[in-house]
């Protein structure tokens, strides 16, 4: 049996490492009957979202629905469940004995778990969000809407519901899972071994208890070594992916690869996304974004028509498309990362993001998604100069989000030159424009009706080259499903600095 099943945690008080979260939503399950809101609850993935929403409702003696955003057939369904108001006792024939008609509503609770909130307006029509909305606002039963991008969502969405945010979960908090599952496994274990995983999951608990299930298998006790060759290792790892595409391998040998790593066409290609300025530079680099600017408009059909044949156009152009951009094979260590614009909880991040939209009129989910990792490869460590110095001024930058977008530490004199230099160009051009920041933004009206249709963005179609005025919508005059009146997001980026 899968140990993060084995291992879920049915009551609020097993969900590790978000205690103020957790708190937070306990609190938000007691006083429903007062408020009546719905909550959002976002974060990355396997840091216990769905979990503490099915903890809760066993805590509250409540039944449970999951539902899939994603699913077209989610509103009808959301309407039957939500619509209806908590059954009285007597209706239901429940066996309560106490009489107490409010704690029999009570029991007769259905807690409505809403995943992959961050995904419904790519599948509905433009009515179909909104009235999600609707449902939302007005549902006699308690809804928890599950999201890894908070931002995706409508702001009708947002706004309608009280949010918590679920951190990733730190080392610290994984290790005593580990231990306590080894004990309940009767498995002896290395501390080194649990913190070694605990490490290498970067806050995501699901793939620790993975991993550590992987590394015990067929041994009675987990070590370095267990890990080492334990069976999710005979998949390829993500770092030897990032290895064989970005420098080894041919585009057939790279499209093979994609298939044995453990990691979606989606992921694979933001880790290719994150990862490719470390490698490639140059003209190479520039056919490399012209493959992962396809990805993402493959990746953008998938979420709009929930086709998952798409998914291989994703992964061809992604991998193979890639290695095909590399001029010959690489040699060398590369410190790859983690892809640094993933979901949540970054504050500098949601910083920067927030002073793009405002400044360019693009939503903040094509701001995280779309321009900041474009914006990171123009301008990887600084250079060039000037344009990193015009970024800045754009945006209001400080040392913190420069050396966020561009990998330079923050305390370096590079960056702090850089930062002043801005900050004189911005007040030369408040002056001579009295009070805009910069000349020639392409401002598209932050769009106020959202709540009417629903979509914030363009999903996967503001793309990497959108920003270099490339035409990524040419491309894309075809039937989409998310053919909503086009934002220009595309035009973001570089046309905004001067
Ligand atoms: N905070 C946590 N405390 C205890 N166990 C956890 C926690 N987070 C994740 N797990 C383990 O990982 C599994 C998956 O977690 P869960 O599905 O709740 O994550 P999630 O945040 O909802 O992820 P997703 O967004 O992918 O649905 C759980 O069954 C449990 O075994």
């Amino acid at each position: 049996m899968d140990w993060t099943e084995k291992y879920r945690p049915t009551t609020l008080s097993e969900v590790r490492g978000n205690d103020k979260a957790r708190d937070a939503f306990a609190k938000w399950g007691r006083s429903w009957d007062d408020h009546r809101k719905a909550v959002i609850l976002h974060g990355s993935p396997g840091i216990g979202k769905t979990s503490a929403a099915h903890a809760l409702a066993n805590d509250m003696g409540w039944d449970t629905v999951e539902l899939n955003a994603s699913d077209k057939r989610t509103g009808d369904v959301i309407e039957r469940f939500a619509g209806r108001a908590a059954m009285n006792a007597t209706l239901a024939g429940s066996s309560n004995k106490t009489g107490d008609a409010e704690t029999d509503k009570k029991q007769n609770r259905q807690l409505v778990i809403l995943d992959e909130a961050d995904n419904i307006h790519g599948n509905y029509d433009r009515g179909g969000a909104s009235a999600i909305t609707k449902l939302v606002k007005k549902s006699e039963q308690p809804i928890v809407l599950i999201a890894n991008e908070f931002y995706d969502m409508s702001r009708g969405l947002r706004n309608a519901c009280k949010d918590i945010e679920f951190r990733d979960v730190s080392a610290r908090s994984i290790v005593p899972v580990l231990r306590d599952i080894c004990r309940r496994e009767g498995l002896e274990y290395d501390s080194d071994a649990l913190q070694q995983i605990a490490e290498s999951n970067g806050g995501d608990l699901r793939g620790a208890v993975n991993d550590l299930q992987a590394a015990a298998e067929g041994e009675e006790k987990v070590t370095l070594e267990t890990i080492a060759t334990g069976s999710r290792d005979q998949s390829m790892g993500i770092f030897e992916f990032l290895d064989a595409v970005l420098k080894e391998q041919d585009p057939q040998e790279a499209l093979q690869s994609s298939y044995a790593v453990d990691e979606t066409p989606d992921d694979i290609t933001k880790w290719i996304e994150g990862n490719i300025t470390k490698v490639y530079e140059g003209e190479e680099l520039a056919r490399a974004y012209e493959f992962l600017a396809n990805a993402d408009r493959w990746l953008g059909r998938v979420r709009a028509s929930q086709n998952y044949s798409y998914w291989r156009y994703a992964g061809d152009n992604a991998a193979a498309g890639v290695a095909a951009a590399r001029d010959g094979t690489k040699g060398g260590w590369t410190r790859f990362g983690r892809p640094q614009f993933w979901a949540g909880s970054n504050k500098t991040a949601d910083y920067v993001a927030q002073k793009i939209a405002e400044e360019s009129g693009v939503s903040m989910g094509t701001a995280r998604r779309d321009v900041i990792p474009f914006l990171a490869a123009m301008t990887h460590h600084c250079k060039p100069r000037e344009l990193t110095v015009a970024m800045a001024a754009a945006y209001d930058l400080d040392e913190s989000h420069v050396s966020f977008i561009t990998g330079s530490g923050e305390t370096t004199n590079k960056v702090e030159s850089i930062v002043e230099d801005a900050q004189e160009l911005r007040a030369e051009r408040m002056e001579e424009h009295s009070g805009s920041a910069f000349e020639g933004a392409v401002r598209s009206e932050e769009d106020e009706t959202d709540e009417a249709d629903g979509s914030e963005d363009d999903d996967g179609q503001a793309t990497l080259t959108g920003g270099a005025g490339g035409d990524a919508d040419a491309a894309d005059a075809d039937t989409d499903a998310d053919d909503e009146p086009e934002k220009d997001d595309s035009q973001s980026g570089l046309n905004d600095f001067f």
